[in-house]
């Protein structure tokens, strides 16, 4: 019987597939880092084709590293960064352009002239968000002006929007479907979350034609099958979630209350808030968390733009180390940054400051600075950022008791133990740290009958290690305070 579920993770920086057995171990994958393209300061963009190209290159090979063919595979997830924007031809499949990646801030004077209109509390009502060029919207808008006739195709149902699943679910279905879950349609800022539809006042303030959508379904639902000569046989697409909500599926984080933080390019807070619509004081924003049979739970999430993609900048632009892994090294070699704070504002601060023209700074620094203070400093920048969120989140539904992390950055024991330190809660680390892939994998699961429901999803949830606060709480909070500080001299509003 085919019970393997194959997901496809199509994150910031590289393209993965796991194919996971009936129990949620991973059993096989494969994975490729691919180009950033930085073509001007603060723009981010990605080749969607080659997207679709390593997409189904790691699908093949996690097929054979786990030793089975198409056939023996129940259902495929697909879970993929968010509020990235693909413009394609619908006659030819080719984009009209790269994709404008979620970290980029072309859209920044566009947004603040859209804030002057004073509409800002009449958008967080119907889409959970504020204005940032963080979101979809103003990505398309900036497409269909600046590519050549673009706007005039989209007008003529000629051209199609997606974020990068529905992208993928287009190649994958030989142009069949064109499809997105609330989940990705939550980050666009077109879609309203209470109504759970593409909404015309929206799309009209954001001039976006609506010829351009994919149909919005639930996040376990039939988004149709994998062509059969891409991988030997159909398989059901069975899930769609946004990373971050699918890493909320994966960490069980089922009950109003719950909540988790992954360590990526970025990090995300999301905190299960209930079926309710809920708004944040605290410039939070609301999202879907996911929606099954019809019905959506929400969650409040905090955003980070740069968490790892420090580690990276130490890496590919400083040179200081070879591999993200030796920060942990260096951080262990000091006793403090001696005062050194890095805020990593490369592409703007994202929650709870929302500033996208601040830009990042060292501060701090003397003779005795060296690259281990600088490391030491890029990953605590991390777990002070996290605890802006969740000092914003307390505020808003009450302090969490733990959290549970994920995510490629948490392999770094030091990282989590300070982040420990910094929040004063334990930190659950799980047995599967996959579990964005591990998420939607469970709802393609769900979709096709493995299994029955989500106390069955949670009942297979794993804690691989604990981490309890240990340093001193007084030291923390005055380290913690200089944060504050160096934050400040880099706002802009
Ligand atoms: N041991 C480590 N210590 C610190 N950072 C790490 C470590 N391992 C990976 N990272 C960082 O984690 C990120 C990769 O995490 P991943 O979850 O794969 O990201 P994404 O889904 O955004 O592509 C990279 O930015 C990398 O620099
Ligand atoms: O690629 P990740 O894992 O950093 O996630 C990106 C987010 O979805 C952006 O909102």
């Amino acid at each position: 019987m085919a019970d393997y579920l194959l997901a496809i993770d199509q994150g910031t920086t590289s393209s993965r597939a796991i194919v996971f057995d009936r129990a949620g171990q991973p059993v096989g994958s494969g994975q490729k880092e691919f180009e950033q393209h930085y073509p001007e300061a603060g723009w981010v963009e990605h080749d969607a084709k080659v997207i679709w190209r390593d997409t189904l290159q790691v699908c093949r090979e996690a097929l054979q590293a786990a030793g089975i063919d198409a056939a023996d595979v129940a259902a495929c997830g697909i879970t993929n960064q968010r509020e990235t924007t693909v413009i394609w031809d619908r006659a030819t499949g080719e984009p009209i352009a790269r994709a404008i990646v979620w970290q980029d801030r072309r859209t920044s004077a566009v947004c603040q002239t859209l804030r002057e209109r004073g509409r800002g509390e009449w958008l967080a009502e119907r889409t959970g968000l504020l204005l940032d060029p963080y979101f979809s919207a103003t990505k398309i808008a900036w497409l269909l002006d600046q590519v050549p006739g673009a706007r005039a195709r989209a007008e003529a149902g000629e051209l199609a929007f997606g974020t990068i699943d529905t992208w993928l679910m287009w190649n994958l279905t030989d142009g069949q479907r064109h499809v997105t879950d609330a989940t990705n349609a939550s980050r666009t800022l077109l879609f309203n979350i209470r109504t759970q539809q593409w909404d015309d006042e929206l799309l009209e303030f954001f001039n976006v034609p609506r010829a351009l959508l994919p149909e919005v379904l639930d996040s376990a639902a039939d988004f149709g099958h994998i062509e059969s000569s891409l991988l030997g046989a159909p398989i059901p697409i069975g899930a769609v979630l946004g990373d971050q909500q699918a890493a909320t599926v994966g960490q069980a984080c089922f009950q109003p209350g719950m909540v988790k933080s992954t360590y990526g390019t970025g990090c995300f807070v999301v905190l299960n808030v209930g079926e309710q619509f809920v708004r944040s004081d605290n410039r939070l924003l609301t999202t879907v968390a996911y929606r099954l049979n019809g019905k959506t739970t929400y969650a409040l999430e905090g955003s980070i733009f740069v968490a790892g993609a420090a580690v990276q900048w130490l890496r590919d632009s400083l040179k200081l180390i070879g591999h993200a892994a030796d920060t942990e090294k260096l951080a262990r070699s000091v006793e403090s940054t001696d005062g050194v704070y890095l805020v990593p504002a490369f592409t703007g601060l994202g929650a709870p400051y929302w500033d996208p023209d601040a830009r990042g700074a060292l501060i701090g620094l003397t003779r005795a600075s060296g690259f281990a203070e600088i490391a030491r400093a890029a990953l605590e920048s991390v777990c002070y950022q996290t605890r802006d969120l969740l000092d914003a989140m307390a505020q808003d539904a009450g302090a969490p008791r733990s959290l549970c992390v994920d995510g490629g950055m948490v392999a770094n024991d030091w990282l989590v133990q300070y982040l420990a330190d910094t929040l004063r809660i334990p930190i659950d680390r799980p047995q599967v740290l996959e579990t964005t892939a591990l998420g939607v994998a469970y709802f393609a699961g769900l979709q096709v009958g493995l299994y029955k429901n989500l106390d069955e999803i949670a009942e297979g949830w794993q804690r691989q290690a604990r981490f309890e606060p240990g340093r001193d709480e007084v030291k923390m909070q005055r380290r913690y305070d200089g944060w504050k500080a160096a934050v400040e001299r880099v706002l802009t509003n």
